[in-house]
This record gives structure tokens, C-alpha cells and sequence, in this order.
């Protein structure tokens, strides 16, 4: 039975700070019983404490005002096909598609994006392929690789700080997560949601960014604090949510929903950016993906599954993320993610009932 009422939602804040600049046991102690507890209930957490400098945020944010206000043909000229890297125009991508949802709204994301992500030359000594780990393009747009390079290497840092807390908070060996993610997969992407007065007729289908859930381990994502962003709660609606002052929001994907076998969420969540007078208000938003390692082997953890075969089967990092990105950037319903499908669409139709 789903509850008459909505229930109160609140994405906990959390202030990781013992883990970034040093803490006693007890403090760590207690912010991985938070991380726990907030992830095994919302799945999305406010982090404070997280050690990113307000100019590296700021550096990031003029960057993504910079490029997002080039001519739409310039932007264009950034397309790289075949890869996760460079620019994605408006109405180029499809999220639910990702989640194996033939929908009605079939690329009608409005959103549109610039990738960069961690590269195959950076780990010289590893025989990484670029079909996995793409080769970066850079627009020539002053101080943009600089701002985005410094605030990757801290979106890197602060991702693996959260799977260190992790391996705590469900009682692993400290170096779990190292050994899945050394080269890691990584995106940094870079989302503008706006879109010029007249150009478009907002039907109702049009929405900024369609529902997905995130396909890798955890998200590190800055927004705006403006509205739009919605996360479907336990309850089955869709919440508003925007950061409090000074903090980042952090997501699971579903990697590390199959790793604790959903006692931890990967959750829904979708963009609707609010319409004022016939105009999008404009939003901004940065999502660093840290995904784990191609080759890795992601496997419901023992001590979460009551027999072997409960879990979710097996699965590499390279075809978890290829049979998503099928979806949603080449309009290929995504059939291979079988019981997370299942979950993720119940939850989908159930909230589109209410
Ligand atoms: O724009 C946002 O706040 C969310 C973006 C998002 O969910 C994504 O890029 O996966
Ligand atoms: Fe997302």
C-alpha cells in the first residue's frame, strides 16, 4: 500500500570533515553511521567539510557560463562521436533510455552537457583502451581547462573519500574500493539546462533531464541553487530538492546498489527546471561520476546475500556503463540491466500513477 500522504523528505547533511582533514575514531565513527543510514533510506546526501575551495567552485562555474555561452554552432564544432567526451547539444540524449523506458519523451532532454573524463595516457603502464577511457577535447574558451582540470582533481578527490567511508560504514577492509577503482572510469559533466526565449514549445513532453538513476558506484554532483532537480522517495513521489549553502550533493549509482544487493539505493531523480513567464530559469550543474574500474568485477558483497545466487549476477564495469550509455545516447532501450530495470521502472510507474 503506498502511504496517503507524502512523508516529510530531507536529504541529509553530512560533514565528512573527519575523513578529509583528520578526525578521532569516534568522529569517523560517526559520520559512517550517518553515510549508513542516509544512504540506505534517501540514497542522496548533503556533504559539508567536503575541502573544495569556494574559487575552485567559482573557477568551475565561470567555466561552464564561458563555454554554455558560445553560438550553438561553435559548441557543435566540440561533438565527439563514439565517445563520452565533448559536447552534447539540447535533445541529444534521452536519460530514461538508459533505463530500458521506451519513452514517449524519446530524446527530448533539454539539457545539454560538456564531458571530460579520465583518459587511457594517464595510466601508461596499464593497457587501457580509448574506447574505454576517451581522449579529452578541450574548447578553446580562456581558463576553461585549467578551472575544470582543478576541479576534477578535487571531485576525484573527494569520490574517493566517500568510497573510503564507505568500506567503513558497511565494515570492509579500508582498501575495498581501492582495488575496484585505481583507474577508475571518471566523468566530469558539465550540465546547462536553458534554452533561448521562443525557440522552443513546451508541450509537456520537454523536460530538462528524463529520470535515470546513475550507473556508477557514486556522484558527486554541485548544482545550483535553483530549483528543478527531483528525487523520488520512499513514499513514490518526487521530491524538490537543492543543496544547502556550501554543500555538494552526493548520489549512489547502481553499481553500488548491486554491490550491497539494494540495501543501499540508487535512486531516481530527474530535472525539471521551473518555466517563469514562458522561460526556463536557468540552472547549471556538475556531475562527476566516479564508476570503478573497466575490468572490475561487481558482485553483490557475500555478507549481503543470504544464498550465492541472490544477488544481482556478476557483472565487468565495461558493460554495466556500455549497455547505459546505449541508452541513453544512441536511443538503444537498455535490455541487458534485467532485475535493476525491474526496479527502477516499478518505482518510475508507480511514481507516474500517483
Ligand atoms: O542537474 C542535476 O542536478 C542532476 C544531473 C544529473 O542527474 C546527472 O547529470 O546525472
Ligand atoms: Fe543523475
Amino acid at each position: 500500500m503506498l502511504p496517503p500522504v507524502p512523508e516529510p523528505f530531507d536529504v541529509p547533511v553530512i560533514d565528512i570533515s573527519p575523513y578529509v582533514t583528520g578526525g578521532s575514531d569516534s568522529e569517523r565513527d560517526r559520520v559512517a553511521r550517518e553515510i549508513d543510514s542516509a544512504c540506505a533510506t534517501v540514497g542522496f546526501i548533503q556533504i559539508l567539510g567536503h575541502g573544495i575551495p569556494e574559487p575552485v567552485i567559482e573557477g568551475l562555474a565561470g567555466a561552464v557560463d564561458d563555454f554554455f555561452a558560445l553560438p550553438l554552432e561553435t559548441k557543435k564544432t566540440y561533438r565527439v562521436e563514439g565517445a563520452n567526451r565533448g559536447y552534447s547539444p539540447p535533445k541529444s540524449e534521452s536519460l530514461s533510455l538508459s533505463l530500458g523506458v521506451e519513452s514517449a519523451t524519446r530524446m527530448n532532454d533539454f539539457f545539454e552537457a560538456y564531458n571530460v573524463g579520465t583518459e587511457a595516457r594517464s595510466f601508461p603502464d596499464l593497457d587501457l583502451s580509448e574506447a574505454d577511457y576517451g581522449l579529452n577535447v578541450w574548447p578553446e574558451v580562456p581558463s576553461f581547462t585549467d578551472s575544470v582540470q582543478e576541479y576534477y582533481a578535487h571531485g576525484e578527490r573527494v569520490a574517493r573519500t566517500l568510497t573510503r567511508i564507505f568500506a567503513d560504514a558497511l565494515g570492509l577492509d579500508p582498501g575495498f574500493f581501492t582495488a575496484l577503482t585505481d583507474h577508475s572510469i571518471d566523468v566530469l559533466r558539465m550540465n546547462n539546462y536553458a534554452l533561448p526565449e521562443g525557440s522552443v514549445t513546451l508541450d509537456g513532453e520537454l523536460t530538462g533531464m528524463g529520470e535515470h538513476t546513475d550507473f556508477g558506484l557514486v556522484t558527486v554532483l554541485w548544482a545550483d541553487r535553483v530549483a528543478g532537480l527531483q528525487v523520488l522517495g520512499r513514499d513514490e513521489r518526487w521530491h524538490d530538492v537543492s543543496p544547502a549553502e556550501g554543500a555538494l550533493l552526493v548520489n549512489l549509482g547502481d553499481l553500488t546498489a548491486r554491490l550491497t544487493n539494494d540495501r543501499w539505493m540508487s535512486t531516481l531523480h530527474r530535472v525539471t527546471p521551473p518555466v517563469v513567464d514562458g522561460t526556463i530559469t536557468r540552472r547549471r550543474s556538475a556531475a562527476f561520476f566516479h564508476d570503478g574500474n573497466v575490468d572490475a568485477v561487481i558482485a553483490t558483497l557475500p555478507g549481503l546475500c543470504e544464498n550465492a545466487d541472490d544477488g544481482y549476477a556478476p557483472v565487468t564495469v565495461r558493460e554495466h556503463i556500455k549497455a547505459k550509455l546505449a541508452g541513453s545516447r544512441h536511443g538503444k532501450k537498455n535490455t541487458a540491466a534485467g532485475r535493476e530495470t525491474e526496479r527502477v521502472l516499478a518505482a518510475a510507474e508507480r511514481a507516474a500513477a500517483r
